[in-house]
């Protein structure tokens, strides 16, 4: 028939839960992006900065990108881009990302994470002792 790709939904809503869901409890850093936003790459700037490691989902490459960012929108209040997580936490979007890194709250956000899942590079000064839990 060669006409399911119109409205023939990928995931289902509750599918897209799922999806978020499951990104955002297994790494301690999700970026929900558009590959062209500047906000998006401000947020990512500002990981870098710190050296944490980070999932990204580029909404604008994903083929259930739109119903990803409702279900976001559902979960985190707002259907702007980036929604950042951390921990399985929203902290909000690239402008929150950057107000926390400028605040020092962002790194302990971050260390809350368990330490198996928090790849800082060895660079960081004084920060490489994260005992793995038993
Ligand atoms: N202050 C917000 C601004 C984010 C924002 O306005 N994003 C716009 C694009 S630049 C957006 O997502 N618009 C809705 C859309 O693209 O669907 C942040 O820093 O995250
Ligand atoms: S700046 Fe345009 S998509 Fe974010």
């Amino acid at each position: 028939m060669g006409n399911f790709s119109s409205s023939a939904p990928g995931l289902s809503s509750s599918a897209c839960g799922q999806f978020v869901q499951d990104i955002v409890s297994s790494n301690c850093v999700v970026i929900f992006s558009k590959t062209t936003c500047p906000y998006c790459k401000m947020a990512k700037g500002v990981f870098n900065e710190i050296g944490a490691t980070y999932k990204v989902v580029e909404l604008d490459e994903h083929n259930d990108g739109r119903r990803l960012q409702e279900t976001l929108a559902e979960l985190t209040g707002a259907r702007t881009v980036p929604r950042v997580f951390i921990n399985g936490q929203c902290i909000g979007g690239g402008s929150d990302t950057k107000q926390l890194h400028q605040q020092g709250k962002l790194l302990p956000l971050i260390e809350q994470c368990r330490p198996c899942c928090l790849n800082m590079t060895p660079e960081g000064s004084g920060n490489s002792q994260n005992q793995p839990h038993q």
